[in-house]
């Protein structure tokens, strides 16, 4: 116990977004000085900003919020995988790779390597992997990366496909000096109710 590792991404005023979206902010809005007694701050952020899951209402208008999804989902062992640099993630880039009893499964891609900048294009999973994955148990999905789809998809189908086989997203993981291998994996969303997606502070154990 205590060999917890970090992936996730820091959350600062320099940290990249989504282009055009809320640039990330905190500041302290109720000093010491004026409050008489402590530093009360206050956080100005998009819901995909850094390491975050998405919740079904991102994409969809009918889809659930951050509120409804099954928290125990986001615990529990994964698998960790590389895939190195792929041009998009399909069948083939996951051949060899054993996904018996895998709930959780995350891809290291390293795709995404300066992460103080905005990627400006990105591998993206093929839609039709999700029935794949699916078929093998797997219920989430993390990738070290801003999006599943291609970064200018308005049809944005890995979403949908995902969704639809009952799999949920984690992005923007910090996964570069993470050998491949089974894991313990923590990466509880906020308890948002209306919100379309949470940041997640993800850590990871390796399994003895
Ligand atoms: N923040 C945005 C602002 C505008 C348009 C898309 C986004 C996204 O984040 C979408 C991305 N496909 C995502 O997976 O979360
Ligand atoms: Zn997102
Ligand atoms: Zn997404």
């Amino acid at each position: 116990m205590g060999n917890w590792i970090d992936i996730s991404q820091v959350l600062h005023d320099k940290i990249p977004v989504w282009p055009g979206d809320t640039p990330f902010h905190y500041e302290v809005s109720w000093g010491m000085e004026e409050s008489g007694s402590v530093n009360v701050g206050q956080v100005t952020m998009s819901t995909h900003t850094g390491t975050h899951i998405d919740a079904p209402f991102h994409f969809e208008n009918d889809g659930k919020k951050v509120i409804e999804l099954d928290f125990n989902l986001y615990i529990g062992p994964a698998l960790v995988i590389y895939v190195e640099k792929p041009e998009s993630i399909g069948l083939k880039e996951l051949q060899g790779v054993d996904l018996k009893g895998v709930k959780r499964l995350l891809i290291r891609t390293d795709a995404w390597q300066d992460k103080t900048v905005f990627p400006e294009s990105i591998p993206h999973i093929e839609p039709e992997l999700a029935a794949y994955l699916a078929e093998h148990g797997v219920q989430l999905l993390g990738l070290d990366l801003p999006s599943v789809d291609p970064l200018d998809s308005k049809e944005l189908s890995a979403h949908h496909e995902l969704n639809d086989q009952g799999i949920h997203i984690l992005e923007g993981l910090v996964l570069d000096k993470i050998e491949p291998g089974e894991y313990e994996l923590a990466a509880l969303p906020l308890p948002l109710e209306q919100a379309d997606g949470s940041p997640v502070r993800a850590v990871i154990q390796k399994k003895e």
